[in-house]
This record gives C-alpha cells, sequence and structure tokens, in this order.
C-alpha cells in the first residue's frame, strides 16, 4: 500500500462549506457518539472529509503532515478537518480494514446538518466497502471474525469458540483445552487468519485473561468487546434454521456436542447482524471446527518461517506466500493458498494426496499448459456469488460467471486426456465431480438460462442486457422502439432531401440527453438553409460546433421513442433482476466449482514452482508423526534461494530419533545457522501443506506444530523487557511443544546477562530433551551448551544430541574469515564476533583494538587447554580441564539450579518478581561455586 502520498504535488481536494454550512456539521458532529476505534468518514460526492481526532490521525498517518489540516468553524466551537480525494480514500480504507487491526470505519452520507451512516466496515466483516476495497484489486484473503468464552479451572482453561466466514459463508465452532498462555487459541487465530476477535466485556478486566488479549494481539486481530450478556445460546436452533442450507437436524445434532461455544456462537451472529440479511438465509454452511486437522502455527512461528509477505519485503520471494503464489485464477486461487499454508495438513493420506496431484503437474507439461490457459480466464467465483447474493442490478457478474463456466468442458478435457500414474485420483477428485456438477440440471441450466436471456453479441460493446426475444413484453417494446426508429430514420432522409443537404456528412441525426432526437448541421451549411429552417424548423441551439434543430415530426417521434425506451428500460431492469436472482440460486453449483478450481489452481502453482526453479524440487516422503525422521538433504531455503544475488549452498538436515534428534547449532556469527534451522521448518511446512520441496531427497516425520523462537523481536516496542519476552515464549513451547512438534530456537538467551542467559538456555534444552522429546534444532552462541551430547551419550534411551557446526575458514596468513555456509557434525566453541567485524568492513582501528582485548583476556586465563592448539581449524573445542570431582559435583549443582530455575512459574510473575527470583537463585550459586572451579567459570 502505498500510504506516501505526501501532499507535494498532490493538492488535497478543498473543503467547500460556508460559514452556515459549516456549523451545521459541528453541531451534528459533536453530538455524534465516541468510538476512539472508529474512523468516520462524510461523503461529499466529489471527494470525502474527516474531522477531529480522526482528521488529525489521517493528516499524520496517511499525508505525514499536519498541514493538511484545516480548521472548520471559529473559536472554542472549532473543528479540524482533513479532505480525501476518492483515490486516497480508497487507500486509507484498505490500510484500515485489510492491514491494520486497530480500527473500525463509518461513512456518512447526507448534507448540513444531516448525514445518516450508510456504510460500517471492521477488520473483520468488510462486506459493505468490498466494491471500493477490491475494485482495483484482487481480495487477498477472506476476513474471519472468531468469538470465543473460555472459563478457567486450576492452570487449564476450556476455550469455546466459533468463527464466521462471510465471503465463503462459513461458520466453525469448536470447543477445546487450552493452557494459561491460550497457545491453542493463538495457534486457531492464525489457522482460521481471523482479522476480528470478540471476547466478552468483563474479560477485559480480568488478570487471568490478560496472556488471552496478548496472544490476540500478537496475531494482529482487532479486539471488540461485547456485552456478556450477548453471549446467549437462546434461539440458536432457531436462527441457525434460517441461515444454514439444508435441513435442521444435522444441525442440532451438532450443536449439542458443545456447551461454552454456542454462547459465542449467539454473540457472533448477534454482531455481524447475520439474520438481518434475507440473502443470507439458507446459505451458510456450519461445521465442527478441529484442532487436529491442520499443524498448529502461532504467530512468532509464521514470522520466523517468513510464510507472508510484509509490508518491508523489498521483493516478493521474499516470503513463502510471495514465492509459491504463481496463481492465475482471479483472486481465489490466491485465497486458497494463503488458507493452505496457515493450515498444514496432518493426515499423512491428505498429504500425499496433494503431493500425488502435484507430481501429475509436474511430470506432465502438457496438462499443465492446457489448465494454465484455461484457469487463467476463470473469474473471481467465490466473490462473483457473494455479489449475485447482495441483489446486484447488474448482469456483468452473471456473464463473468457464465464465461467461466462455459470453460469448465475445456478443463474437463485436459483433465480427461492425463493418462499418467495419477490419472484415477484426478478422475475421481475432478473429472467425476466436474461431470456431476456440469448437469443438465446444474450448470448447463445455468448456461442454458444466459444464453436464452441474455443478449451475448452486445457483451463487447460493453452493453449488458436482456435479449428482447427472452420476453414477450420486452419483446413487443423493442418492436416498438425498432419501428419509431425506422421512422426517424426515414424523416432523416426526407429532411436531407427537403434541404438539399447530404445525409450523415452535413445533416447528422443525433440522440442526446437534453433535447433527445435533434438534426445538426455546421455553422456554414446553416447559412445556405437558413430560411428554410426559419420557417420550418425549430433551432434548439446554436454554438461553434453546430446549429442544432428539429421539427414538430422528430420531437413527437422522439417523445415516443423516450417514452418506449424507459418503458423498455424498466422492463430490462425488472428482468435482469430476475436473472440474477435465479442465478444466485445456482450458488451451491457454482460454489462446489470455485473450490475445485482454486484447488487445481494451487496445485498447479506448487508443480509450476517445484519445475522452473534452477535446482528443481522434489517430492518429500512423508511419515506420520510416529515413525520415521525428518531427513533433508541437499536442503535449501527457498526464498533465500530465489534471491538473485544469493549462491545458495544446500545443507543436509538429518534429524534422526536416538542419534540426531536434538542438534545443537553452533558456529559464527552469520554463518548461516538461523537460515539453516529456518529452511529445516520451511521445508517441513512445505511438505505439509503438499507442496514439493528444495531438496535433494527429503523425508519428513509429520509434525503438530512448529515452535519457533527466533530473534527478539519487537518486544520491546511493547513494552516487554527482551529477556521477559524470551521466557514467556519460551514457556508457551515447553508447555505446547510434543514429542511430535518441530522446535526451532535460535539464539535464546540473548536478552540477558551470558549467565542468565546460558542457565536459561540449558534448563530448556534439558527439558526439550528429557521432558518433551521434541525434534529441535538450537543455534546458540552458548558452546558450553555443546557438552549436553556427551551427558546424554550414555543416557539409556536417549533422544539423541548431537552437535552440529556451521563451517568457516580462517585463512591462516591474514587471518581472514570466509563463511562456508556449510552445515557439518561437530561442535564449535571458537567464537569468531572479531572476524565477523572485519568481515562487515568495521574501521580498522576498532578491530585491532578488540584483538589485542580479546588476547589480553586469553592470557588472563591460568587455566590450562587441553585441546590439541596445533589444530587451528574451526569448528575444534577447546576444554579446560577440571578434576573430575569438581566437575561431577559442579554439574550437580548447576543442574539443580537449572531445576530450581524452569520449575519457576515465570509467565505468572510479574517481571520483577521474576527477576529477582532468578537473582536468588544465582546468588545461591555463587556462593556454591567459590568452593568449585567447574562452576566459576560461569561466572
Ligand atoms: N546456505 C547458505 N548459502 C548461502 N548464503 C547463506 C547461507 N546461509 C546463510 N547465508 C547468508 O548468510 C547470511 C547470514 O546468515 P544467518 O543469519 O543465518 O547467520 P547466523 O549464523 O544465524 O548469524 P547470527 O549468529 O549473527 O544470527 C544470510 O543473510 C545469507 O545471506
Amino acid at each position: 500500500m502505498d500510504t506516501n502520498q505526501s501532499l507535494e504535488g498532490n493538492k488535497l481536494p478543498e473543503l467547500k462549506l460556508d460559514a452556515r454550512q459549516a456549523q451545521g456539521f459541528i453541531s451534528f458532529f459533536k453530538k455524534l457518539p465516541q468510538d476512539h476505534r472508529a474512523v468516520l468518514f462524510f461523503d461529499r460526492k466529489d471527494y470525502y472529509t474527516a474531522h477531529g481526532e480522526n482528521a488529525t490521525f489521517i493528516a499524520r498517518t496517511y499525508y505525514h503532515t499536519t498541514t493538511a489540516l484545516r480548521q472548520l468553524g471559529n473559536g472554542s466551537d472549532a473543528l479540524s478537518s482533513v479532505s480525501i480525494s476518492k483515490s486516497m480514500f480508497e487507500t486509507i480504507l484498505r490500510d484500515l480494514l485489510l492491514e491494520r487491526s486497530d480500527h473500525t470505519v463509518e461513512l456518512y452520507e447526507g448534507s448540513g446538518s444531516n448525514w445518516r451512516l450508510t456504510k460500517t466496515g471492521t477488520p473483520g466483516n468488510t462486506g459493505s466497502f468490498e466494491d471500493i476495497l477490491f475494485a482495483n484489486n484482487d481480495m487477498q484473503e477472506t476476513p474471519v471474525i472468531v468469538s470465543l468464552l473460555s472459563i478457567s479451572r486450576e492452570s487449564q482453561c476450556t476455550v469455546g469458540l466459533c468463527f464466521i466466514d462471510m465471503t465463503r459463508r462459513k461458520l466453525g465452532i469448536a470447543e477445546f483445552l487450552d493452557d494459561c498462555q491460550f497457545t491453542n487459541v493463538e495457534s486457531v487465530l492464525v489457522a482460521l487468519g481471523c482479522k476480528e476477535c470478540l471476547v466478552p466485556i468483563e474479560s477485559a478486566k480480568s488478570v487471568e485473561l490478560k496472556p488471552l488479549h496478548e496472544a490476540i494481539t500478537r496475531c494482529n486481530v482487532l479486539l471488540t468487546d461485547r456485552k456478556k450478556s450477548e453471549f446467549k445460546s437462546r434461539d440458536l436452533v432457531q436462527d441457525l434454521g434460517r441461515i444454514v442450507r439444508g435441513s435442521i437436524e444435522p444441525v442440532r445434532d451438532l450443536l449439542s456436542n458443545f456447551d461454552l461455544a454456542l454462547g459465542a456462537l449467539g454473540a457472533l451472529i448477534s454482531y455481524v447482524d447475520l439474520l438481518a440479511d434475507d440473502s443470507n438465509y439458507g446459505n451458510y454452511s456450519i461445521e465442527k471446527y478441529s484442532l487436529d486437522w491442520y499443524m498448529r502455527l502461532d504467530s512468532a512461528a509464521v514470522r520466523a518461517l517468513n510464510v507472508f509477505e510484509s509490508k518491508t519485503d523489498l521483493n516478493k520471494n521474499f516470503s513463502l506466500f510471495g514465492l509459491m503464489n504463481r496463481t492465475c485464477t482471479a483472486g481465489m486461487g490466491k485465497r486458497l493458498l494463503n488458507r493452505w499454508l496457515k493450515q498444514p495438513l496432518l493426515d499423512v493420506n491428505e498429504i500425499n494426496c496433494r503431493l500425488d496431484l502435484v507430481q501429475a503437474f509436474v511430470e506432465d507439461a502438457a496438462i499443465r499448459q492446457g489448465l494454465r490457459q484455461h484457469l487463467k480466464r476463470i473469474s473471481d467465483i467465490e466473490r462473483l456469488i457473494r455479489v449475485l447474493q447482495k441483489k446486484t442490478c447488474s448482469l456483468l457478474p452473471v456473464i463473468k460467471l457464465y464465461q467461466s463456466a462455459i470453460r469448465l468442458p475445456h478443463i474437463k478435457d485436459v483433465l480427461e486426456n492425463y493418462q499418467g500414474q495419477y490419472s484415477s485420483l484426478i478422475n475421481n477428485k475432478y473429472v467425476k465431480p466436474l461431470e456431476f456438477w456440469m448437469q443438465e440440471d446444474k450448470l448447463w441450466k445455468f448456461t442454458a438460462l444466459v444464453e436464452t436471456a441474455i443478449d451475448l453479441d452486445q457483451i463487447d460493446n460493453g452493453e449488458y442486457l436482456i435479449s428482447p426475444s427472452y420476453g414477450a413484453e420486452l419483446c413487443s417494446l423493442k418492436n416498438q422502439l425498432e419501428e419509431i426508429e425506422e421512422q426517424i430514420t426515414k424523416l432523416h432522409k426526407l429532411t436531407a432531401n427537403d434541404l438539399d443537404l447530404p445525409i450523415d456528412k452535413a445533416l447528422k441525426l443525433e440522440k442526446g440527453t437534453q433535447y433527445g432526437h435533434v438534426f445538426r448541421i455546421t455553422k456554414k451549411e446553416e447559412q445556405k438553409v437558413r430560411k428554410k429552417l426559419s420557417g420550418q424548423y425549430i433551432v434548439l441551439e446554436t454554438r461553434k460546433d453546430g446549429v442544432k434543430f428539429t421539427n414538430s415530426k422528430l420531437k413527437k417521434l422522439g417523445d415516443q421513442y423516450q417514452k418506449f425506451l424507459s418503458e423498455y428500460m424498466s422492463c430490462q431492469k425488472s428482468m435482469i433482476e430476475k436473472v440474477v436472482s435465479t442465478s444466485s440460486s445456482f450458488s451451491e453449483v457454482f460454489e462446489a466449482i470455485s473450490g475445485m478450481l482454486s484447488e487445481l489452481d494451487v496445485l498447479l502453482s506448487f508443480a509450476d514452482l517445484a519445475t522452473s526453479c534452477p535446482v528443481p524440487y522434489v517430492r518429500p516422503e512423508v511419515t506420520t508423526s510416529e515413525q520415521g525422521d525428518i531427513i533433508l538433504e541437499g536442503s535449501r531455503h527457498p526464498c533465500l534461494e530465489a534471491q538473485d544475488e544469493v549462491n545458495f549452498i544446500p545443507n543436509d538436515c538429518t534429524l534422526v530419533r536416538g542419534k540426531s534428534w536434538f542438534q545443537i547449532i553452533t558456529g559464527p556469527n552469520m554463518g548461516g545457522k538461523s537460515t539453516f534451522i529456518r529452511q529445516v521448518g520451511v521445508n517441513v511446512l512445505m511438505a505439509q501443506v503438499g507442496c514439493f520441496v528444495p531438496c535433494d531427497h527429503a523425508t519428513v516425520s509429520v509434525r503438530d506444530c512448529i515452535f519457533a523462537r527466533v530473534g527478539a523481536g519487537d518486544c520491546q516496542l511493547r513494552g516487554v523487557s527482551t529477556f521477559m519476552q524470551e521466557m514467556l515464549e519460551t514457556a508457551s513451547i515447553l508447555k505446547g511443544a510434543s514429542e511430535k512438534s518441530l522446535v526451532i530456537i535460535d539464539e535464546l538467551g540473548r536478552g540477558t546477562s551470558t549467565y542468565d542467559g546460558f542457565g536459561l538456555a540449558w534448563a530448556i534444552c534439558e527439558h526439550l530433551v528429557e521432558v518433551i522429546k521434541a525434534p529441535t534444532l538450537f543455534a546458540t552462541h552458548f558452546h558450553e551448551l555443546t557438552a549436553l551430547e556427551q551427558k546424554n551419550e550414555h543416557e539409556p534411551r536417549s533422544l539423541g544430541v548431537a552437535n552440529y557446526h556451521v563451517k568457516a575458514h580462517i585463512d591462516p596468513s591474514n587471518k581472514k574469515l570466509t563463511m562456508l555456509y556449510k552445515v557439518e557434525p561437530g561442535a564449535c566453541d571458537q567464537s569468531f564476533g572479531i572476524h565477523v567485524a572485519e568481515f562487515a568492513n568495521f574501521p580498522e582501528e576498532v578491530i585491532s583494538l578488540a584483538k589485542a582485548k580479546a588476547e589480553e583476556l586469553e592470557d588472563f586465563s591460568s587455566t590450562p587447554l587441553s585441546c590439541d592448539d596445533s589444530k587451528e581449524e574451526v569448528g575444534s573445542k577447546r576444554k579446560r580441564i577440571f578434576s573430575p570431582e569438581d566437575l561431577t559435583c559442579g554439574a550437580a549443582r548447576a543442574r539443580q539450579f537449572l531445576e530450581e530455575f524452569s520449575a519457576l512459574p515465570l509467565d505468572q510473575m510479574d517481571l520483577n518478581v521474576a527477576l529477582d527470583h532468578v537473582a536468588q537463585l544465582r546468588s545461591e550459586l555463587e556462593k556454591d561455586a567459590a568452593s568449585n572451579p567447574w562452576l566459576q567459570q560461569f561466572f
């Protein structure tokens, strides 16, 4: 979005209000109810205005200057105002409703002191602004509103949740247990692409529910408080009976499985006022939503894996969505891809089904080309159906649906012609269903209706009208019109003869809004016929471009023509309404078809990506989460690999149960640790979405969630210390992860002192290894963590801890560092900080001072080194020697510390209390360390 429309060269529309009008408006405006979230716009026909705090907000945010502000009225009554052009209004609207999550929009129409609220919009319900929002852009994702209620008992809570997708007209309902961090709620909000969340207003005050509000905010979701009394389930079955398609019995059965979610559903239906619009009746579907269907991703993981585009991306390939989006249907495919990326699958059969289809398209270029050629011409069927249901009075959406519908036999042919190994799958999944929906009583009936009812010959002229032959009245009016047109043409000829002027060349017949049918001649010709004109004709207008005149016959015929024309047009209008309404009754057919087409579009897009990359992607082998390992040979980060300037070095990842299920990755800064661990997450996510992966060979044991903690994020901006944020985020991993998850942790403990950071990192690693047993990639600068590998070596039934490092090379002659980006087994405890600074072109003086200081430190260390110092190879370990007794006692004491530390209920503690506890533990450990050299090394 370009909000950078500064005022220079972009003149604002002039605020044209005189003193009286201004006064009238101010008195109206000041009486409006205050809602700090709402941005109010006033439609002044050629432009819009906003006032008061909204005006300042718009001037600052979108014009980047308060000089855009004008004052309406004087003195204490004065009202800050800003004017907004139509195109700027669209830009602001898109930002408020599609990008941000902190405002609602209201549009008023009227004049003076008489204004009426005509449209409202929220990020979750953009319906009334869709014509503006998507006039020039595809709809990228369908907004979803969630409503939820929760009850806490001890350390667990039950959540009742339901959601509505008003574009796809779907309702969903779920009830589940959650932890006190609301990890499950967060993953559901992410999976659904929720934009707005309703909670009872009372919960805003509850301390227990603070984490819920934080989870909602983390997901960039607008929090809307509703009165507790709205969360009721009375009349729910009757209400749903009207809205939901089909019989009420299955709905009643479904609802009987829920308790808390019913109140949430009641509040949701009343919030979006579903019953007020009869076009919703019989058009919704409702289903149970289960957390077990999709891989859980929280907002941190979605960010860490660069799943979606961000405003700061320089290029679309920076995000997985941008890279994978090669869809070609208008909007539908894009939205489905968006949804699939938020909902990676867990069922191996379902994943394999998508992979089979992708493989079919990868292996057969002809089917790819054939499908693409037709899908390109498919409109956004989902949205068109919704437009029809709003009872539009235009045939354009019907015609677009028709133009898409007539492509279907060709799409079916292309699919039928595929003879490869997956032909029966393609047949069952697409060919047969297409055949079913194209039958005589379904799609065929719709195309037949359009072909008989609409004047298709006129489409190219931009005229969308009902064929005159479609109705007797329309036909008779059309005949009358043509008859009169014929008489007018005759009269034109007669008049040309009468005036002795060549027809059309000199004597023109025109049809205008002001005079209806008139004759027109140039001023020069008028001189020749002036006499005759003044006698038998009526001159209507003399202008530079000619003289318009008529006579009583033409006037009469013209009037008759106008009369029939308006009757004809009103007959057209009522017939258009009928055709639109009949067309909208085919919504079930079109929904099924749009589902299939958008699926084909996304799968084709996957196949395109897999084949078009310089190194083609491969089909991953997928096993259930209880079986198999995660082995990615020659794996790449798809987004980094796609950057022109990057020569990507592939790496192997072998997460093998019992051997290397938990990996600690060390290595120099900038050595590629983060990239490596993220690329594993991205590859696993892609595999479970059903896409080929950027590897030479890949096996993926399905993961039920990916937890990713990378970097400290923007927590300082939200007033939470980095350390506390890390602790909270990590607490949610420890609570939410299981042996079926994938955990990716980068540089944990960076936000605090080395000691605390290491302590935290060690405690977490141990917990993950011993309790959670989740496959983990742990990139760290704490080289001491690599000792975990040895500690675990002799453990029976060990999860398998393995050290890896990213390789770099130091040229012994000039000590220059080269990153090799190669991940290799073994630990690396050498710090490359100074080399990296050199790498990053730090000033020479700084580098030499740093080197001198580092040497001083090394000299200062009195403890002898155990490793063979002659081996200066990167990745070698330098170990200090301690007595076995020091080591055993020290490690036992460290373990005790870590256990005490991990037992702290950090997520429920205030920051200062948490820090006090940590300081207390530390000082006790420090005391004990006085007699233990091994422990002393950590201080
Ligand atoms: N496999 C690779 N092939 C080519 N370039 C790579 C590879 N991995 C990383 N890079 C490049 O190196 C840069 C730094 O990588 P990355 O951020 O992963 O390092 P890091 O070890 O995590 O650094 P730090 O420890 O400072 O966070 C990346 O931005 C990328 O340009």
